[in-house]
């Protein structure tokens, strides 16, 4: 059950997605705080990643009580200001006190047409302005069924991160979320999740250099909740998990949280 990854810190990241308005963001962050003892956060980093018009009411409960959870943004803007109707710059994350900005999650890539390019692009950005992007990689279901997930996923990981040097991709965490397994409850087994995630360390390490990709957090995403995140988790090379439909339920992303930490809540 225990996740023990060297250096590495686990990561659970409760992606909320067009989820909650900002009362009930309140509601289910204090919800999780209450949930979760402060002693688990010695052993894991847990962040919510909740829609932008509930930032800053998370950041002023977060702040107020004085929460160790942290909070970020599930997208961020290429641009930094301008005529960019509906973007979010980094700068105005950044400015509320957001630690991570996701980048790339599949519902991006698909819904809204993101490129490898954009998606680098969006990755400078959140680096140029403090924030942690979470790059979110993944094949579909095709490319699964015909064997060539992992060299889909390394590809992927190549063209999102091109061009960053060593001490930018030692600021990345890589989340890995096959698409079949999202929302869907048809989680990847441990082994395959294992696979890939392993894959992605060693384009990390080609990208940067072997220690550079042993200090990157790489996620395993889709479907994970408080029953597979122990296995899951306890592999070599998944450092965390990005939790979509689970992290809605206080109850279930604290006892999940837990987990990841080494041991279930009593
Ligand atoms: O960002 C989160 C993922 O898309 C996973 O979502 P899910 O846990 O609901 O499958």
């Amino acid at each position: 059950m225990a996740a023990s990854n060297g250096p590495r810190k686990p990561l659970i990241a409760g992606n909320w997605k067009c989820n909650l308005n900002h009362l009930e963001a309140i509601a289910l962050v204090q919800k999780i705080a209450f949930a979760l003892p402060e002693k688990y956060f010695e052993k894991v980093d847990v962040t919510v990643i909740p829609p932008f018009t509930d930032i800053r009411s998370v950041q002023t409960i977060v702040d107020g009580d004085k929460l160790l959870l942290t909070y970020g943004a599930q997208d961020v803007s290429e641009h930094d200001s301008g005529a960019y109707t509906g973007e979010i710059s980094g700068a105005f994350l950044a400015k509320l006190g957001c630690t991570y900005a996701v980048v790339g999650h599949s519902e991006r890539r698909t819904l809204h047409g993101e490129s490898n390019e954009t998606v680098l692009a969006k990755t400078k950005a959140a680096l140029k302005h403090g924030l942690t992007p979470i790059v979110c990689v993944g094949e579909g279901l095709d490319v699964r069924e015909a064997g060539e997930h992992v060299a889909y996923n390394i590809a992927q990981v190549k063209a999102s991160l091109a061009g960053l040097n060593a001490a930018e991709i030692a600021k990345v965490v890589v989340a890995y979320e096959p698409v079949w397994a999202i929302g869907t409850g048809r989680v990847a087994s441990a082994s395959d999740a294992q696979q890939v995630c392993a894959a992605v360390r060693g384009a990390l390490a080609e990208l940067a250099d072997q220690a550079t990709a042993d200090a990157v957090r790489v996620l395993y995403g889709g479907s994970v909740n408080a029953k597979n995140v122990g296995e899951i988790v306890g592999q070599t090379d998944v450092d965390g998990a990005l939790v979509g439909g689970a992290s809605l339920k206080s109850d279930e992303f604290a006892q999940l949280s837990a987990i990841a930490a080494g041991g279930p809540l009593l």
